[in-house]
């Protein structure tokens, strides 16, 4: 444990109670007892669910914190304006999707919920404070926060960035052992001071020499980055993915042996259906747009190419299902097994499998949906919005169901879409007799144990291993 500097007293506030805000602030809380820590947000829903038993988000380990630090030195309130006056530290982490109109749409950051957050702290603040970024934002957004911060006049404010570096599914873990954590801050007194401050609190339980410090413009770029540097090595594992179906080569073979080069490292090497969530494509494009405005067309083209693979790599295994069904899925049964972008999550933003769905419907076959933890509300409203179609139109060609098993009901073919544990240890040979035969697994992830099911007698396809010869292959994907 390492010593602990903060001032008593000290309050901290975050604006925005989601995936980033509730689990960071979770953990500050647990980690700094004599810290307040008051979490507001605009939704009133959200709210009430964090205050409830039944948690907004689902992430292993978060209601245990949560449940222990709330009411003492942890609270969540729709008091937006009163968390903003009693804070010292105020962390932004609302969400900046991808804009969807005006310029720079579907490439640049939508701004929108951060500014409106700063005009509120510009507009009730009374006292100096420090203002954190937490949200992902493109390079130089804390000059222009800063901006309309002292717009108002009223007061001073040190902006830094401390963007997060968590991942869903693992987000408590990532946050009680980070790799390092990110400040940046203005190379000037009172800048330094801010660093300082916020690094006093990191320091509770984060050891001081992965504390990393820099100047606001290098922080907020490296976010970007690291999750395009992410996303590019599944990218380039998923390109290697259908050489190795090409080939006849192991995708996970290849893997482990470029992986052990300690240079390259095993991490981020797992083939799949392609990456999803909601900030690898986000954060990709960002960088993309970032890049254009700064007339690097070529460096923007390079980034773009991560997001066209991956793209590339939802249609390959959408193409095999196709193309291994005897050409056609109209009118048949697929089990769509997993819903969330990946496992131990119920988000789906961005998940590889509402792409998968809705091609399955545009090729009108019958879609019957398990996920364990996603809600039944969150897959209509993904689909009615990826298909265009009404929630009536959609129910014609979707089905969602409480067990893979049930979704297995007089299949055609089972596709793994999310790597859930509970698919590894499913009984398979209970599951075929329920099936139209040939029954086929179309695993997306790699995760099945291939060789047991085609001895059960199932046609198996799995991504970038050696193709099944009973698979229809005539065309290549
Ligand atoms: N989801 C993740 O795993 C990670 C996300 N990030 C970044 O963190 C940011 C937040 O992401 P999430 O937590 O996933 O988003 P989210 O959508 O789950 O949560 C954002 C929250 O901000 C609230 N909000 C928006 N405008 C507000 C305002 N003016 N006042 C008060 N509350 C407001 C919304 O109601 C919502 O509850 C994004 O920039 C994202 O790129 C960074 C690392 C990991
Ligand atoms: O900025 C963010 O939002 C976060 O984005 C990612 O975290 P997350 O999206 O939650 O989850 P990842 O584990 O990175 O997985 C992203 C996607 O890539 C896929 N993936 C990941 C690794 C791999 O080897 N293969 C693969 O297909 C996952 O299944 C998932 O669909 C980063 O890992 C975090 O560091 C970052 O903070």
């Amino acid at each position: 444990m390492v010593s602990n500097p903060v001032q008593t007293g000290l309050k901290i506030c975050c604006i925005g109670a989601g995936y980033v805000g509730g689990p960071t602030m979770a953990m500050m809380a647990l980690k700094c007892p004599e810290v307040t820590v008051m979490i507001v947000d605009i939704s009133v829903p959200r709210i009430a669910a964090w205050n409830s038993d039944e948690l907004p988000i689902y992430e292993p380990g978060l209601d245990k914190v949560v449940k222990a630090c709330r009411g003492k030195n942890l609270f969540f309130s729709t008091e937006v304006d009163q968390g903003i006056r009693d804070a010292d530290i105020i962390f932004v982490a609302v969400n900046t999707p991808t804009k969807k109109v005006g310029m720079g749409a579907g490439r640049a950051a939508d701004l929108t919920y951060w500014e409106l957050a700063a005009r509120r702290i510009a507009s009730v603040a009374e006292t100096p404070k420090v203002v954190v970024e937490k949200s992902t934002v493109p390079i130089k957004t804390a000059e222009a926060i800063s901006a309309v911060l002292h717009g108002a006049g009223k007061t001073r404010f040190d902006v830094l960035s401390n963007p997060e570096f968590l991942a869903e599914g693992t987000a408590m873990t990532d946050l009680d052992n980070p790799d390092r954590v990110l400040i940046g801050g203005n190379m000037n007194e009172s800048g330094n001071a801010a660093v300082a401050k916020l690094a006093d609190v990191y320091a509770h339980w984060v050891p001081r020499e992965r504390i990393l410090t820099t100047n606001v413009w290098s922080s907020e770029l490296s976010k970007l980055v690291a999750n395009s540097f992410l996303a590019q090595r599944v990218s380039s594992i998923n390109a290697v993915s259908a050489i190795c179906e090409a080939s006849g080569a192991d995708v996970d073979e290849v893997a482990r042996a470029v992986g052990m080069d300690s240079r390259i490292g095993s991490k981020f090497l797992k083939a799949s259906v392609g990456f999803g969530g909601s900030c690898f494509q986000k954060d990709i494009l960002n960088l993309v747009y970032l890049c254009q405005s700064m007339g690097l067309a070529d460096v923007a083209e390079y980034f773009h190419s991560v997001v066209t693979m991956n793209d590339r790599q939802k249609e390959r295994f959408v193409s095999r299902i196709i193309h291994g069904l005897f050409n056609t899925v109209t009118g048949k049964r697929i089990a769509l097994l997993g819903f969330a972008f990946k496992k131990d999550t119920g988000d789906t933003r961005e998940s590889a499998s509402i792409e998968i769905c809705r091609r399955l419907i545009e090729e009108r076959a019958s879609v019957c949906i398990y996920d364990p933890k996603v809600e039944a509300d969150q897959i209509w409203m993904d689909l009615t919005a990826a298909t265009k179609l009404d929630k009536t139109e959609v129910q014609k060609y979707v089905t969602l169901c409480d067990s893979a098993y049930e979704a297995a009901l007089g299949a055609h073919a089972l596709a793994i879409a999310t790597e859930w544990d509970e698919f590894k240890t499913l009984d398979y040979d209970k599951i075929q007799e329920d099936m139209v035969k040939p029954s086929f697994v179309f695993d997306g992830r790699n995760v099945l144990d291939h060789g047991a099911l085609r001895e059960l007698g199932y046609i198996v396809y799995a991504i970038g291993k050696p193709l099944d010869p009973k698979l229809n292959t005539s065309i290549n994907c």
